[in-house]
């Protein structure tokens, strides 16, 4: 910035050198309480709305190392830097994301190393075989009483009848429900099974779950 002559103009430019200097400042505060400004020059608060708030990079611990966290993370696995994929780009580009497409006759299960990869970003959900032997991923939750499993069913099948992918669902001991998918036309997993998990993973399930009692009296 060029700074004009007269007593004006110059303290007119130092003040808006000031903010400069102070918004920099602020912005030096941000970086170190570990906000990270990704697309430089875009809007932080933009960038915040489509990144999430928890986007960042560190080092992994002992234990995620141990656990494989790379099958889990964007970035480089042989490297010690992790960049962690943040929620709001799973809501862009992960599974739930996604459609289910029609399967024909034909289709081909999934090889075991992708039914893994895809199961690890299915919480909840279990690789197991269904009563004819078949694979199929499996989910079960207790909710508070058979009404609460009742509606459990409806909101699983707004999601099914969307997506024409449909589980086969069990309302046993008057409570507990339980989800069990796989593809038919290719006799095992297919990646539809796994995008109705995600789906389903995403219905608020809240108000069915037992009442939990006050641990304390206040
Ligand atoms: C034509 C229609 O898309 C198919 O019959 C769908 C219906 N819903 C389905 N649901 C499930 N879980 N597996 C299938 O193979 C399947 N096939």
């Amino acid at each position: 910035m060029q700074l004009a002559a007269g007593p004006a103009r110059l303290s007119q430019q130092l003040g808006v050198l000031k903010k400069v200097g102070a918004a920099a400042q602020r912005r030096g505060i941000a970086a170190r309480r570990g906000t990270l400004q990704v697309c430089a020059g875009v809007d932080p608060h933009v960038e915040r709305s489509l990144m999430g708030e928890n986007f960042g990079a560190r080092d992994p611990t002992a234990g995620e190392i141990g656990s494989n966290f790379g099958d889990k993370v964007l970035g480089n696995y042989d490297t010690e830097h992790v960049i962690k994929p943040p929620e709001a780009m799973a809501e862009i580009m992960g599974l739930k994301a996604k459609k289910c497409v029609p399967c024909e006759g034909g289709a081909q299960p999934l090889p075991e190393t992708e039914v893994n990869r895809l199961a690890k970003q299915c919480p909840g959900w279990r690789v197991v075989k269904n009563r004819e032997g078949v694979d199929c991923i499996s989910h079960e939750w207790k909710v508070r009483n058979f009404n609460a499993g009742l509606d459990l069913f409806q909101r699983i099948a707004v999601v099914a009848e969307e997506q024409g992918h449909h589980p086969d669902l069990h309302l046993t001991d008057y409570r507990t429900v339980t989800a069990e998918m796989t593809t038919h036309a290719a006799k095992g997993l297919t990646e539809n099974d796994f995008i109705m998990a995600a789906k389903i993973n995403d219905i608020d399930v809240a108000d069915l779950l037992p009442k939990r009692k006050p641990k304390f009296w206040a």
